[in-house]
């Protein structure tokens, strides 16, 4: 067991750091479901952290748990070492946790590049008046803000796209302007949901390759949530698998690959 203040070196030879997220004995209920059983793991700095599981194993509810949107009837959460309490979407992202979504939240009349900018928006702090009475300060603020959308659509190789509207862009090429968005609010921790869904091998291999250089790049600390195990296998430092709302791995892929419980939950095992 790792304390909390460890770091550790992943297979690749990165050094992962303390903890930046604990989840504490979450339990979850919508009526008479419970979606999450007293579940307890952590999020490290730097570390590429999945949770997978089959359908209905409770991976959704846990990445809106981690969000802030929902609020577990028990247990904590914890954020750099401090109970969070209920927050509202922007002061989540004010905290610097951004996310993406399993269907696509995207505006999709507008441009990428105008789609990609409101990303930045919690970044703005010049209030309408005040560009009207301080022109000089709000450009300013513009032109930083141009600054980072540019540098995340370089890095995303969506350049050619940039005045595309949306609604005309294929689904993979959908997925990354949303990555994208959520980049460009320059998070500490990033929330993936489900981002492979629907993707065709080479899209899948795409986005791969881009969660993997956000994190090298940028040193962005990843929690993603995944279907599909075989693809975040390659992807992630550890790996929390869920079923029927409980936590039954939890560790590197190879030890969570040799988990009995994880294969038989992959192979549909009977239940007692
Ligand atoms: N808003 C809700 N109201 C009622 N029940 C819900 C709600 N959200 C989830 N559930 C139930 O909680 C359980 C876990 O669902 P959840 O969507 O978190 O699983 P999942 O692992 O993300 O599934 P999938 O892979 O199919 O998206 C399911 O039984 C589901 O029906």
């Amino acid at each position: 067991m790792l304390d909390q203040s460890d770091s550790y070196v992943t297979a690749d030879g990165r050094t992962i750091g303390g903890v930046v997220m604990e989840m504490k004995n979450i339990t979850l209920r919508f009526g008479g479901v419970v979606a999450i059983k007293d579940i307890s793991f952590d999020i490290r700095e730097g570390e590429i952290r999945a949770i997978i599981g089959p359908n209905g194993a409770g991976k959704s509810s846990m990445l809106n748990v981690i969000s802030g949107f929902y609020v577990p009837q028990e247990g904590t959460v914890e954020f750099h070492g401090k109970p969070r309490p209920q927050m509202r979407p922007y002061e989540v992202a004010q905290q610097g946790i951004a996310r993406t979504f399993q269907n696509i939240a995207l505006f999709e009349g507008m441009s990428v590049l105008d789609n990609v900018m409101t990303g930045r928006l919690n970044h703005m702090k010049t209030n309408l008046l005040q560009q009207a009475l301080w022109k000089g300060k709000a450009e300013k603020e513009e032109t930083a803000n141009r600054e980072v959308v540019e540098k995340v659509i370089d890095f995303l190789e969506i350049q050619h796209i940039r005045k595309t509207p949306v609604s005309r862009l294929p689904y993979g090429l959908k997925k990354r302007v949303e990555l994208a968005r959520a980049l460009a609010a320059e998070p500490k921790l990033l929330l993936l949901d489900e981002p492979m869904a629907g993707m065709n091998v080479e899209e899948k291999e795409d986005m791969s390759r881009f969660i993997l250089d956000v994190n090298d790049e940028f040193g962005t600390t990843i929690a993603l949530i995944e279907h599909d195990m075989g693809v975040v296998m390659d992807l992630s430092d550890r790996v929390v698998v869920m079923d029927y709302g409980k936590k039954i791995g939890d560790g590197t892929p190879d030890e969570v690959r040799n988990n009995q419980d994880v294969i038989d939950a992959y192979l549909g095992v009977a239940h007692d």
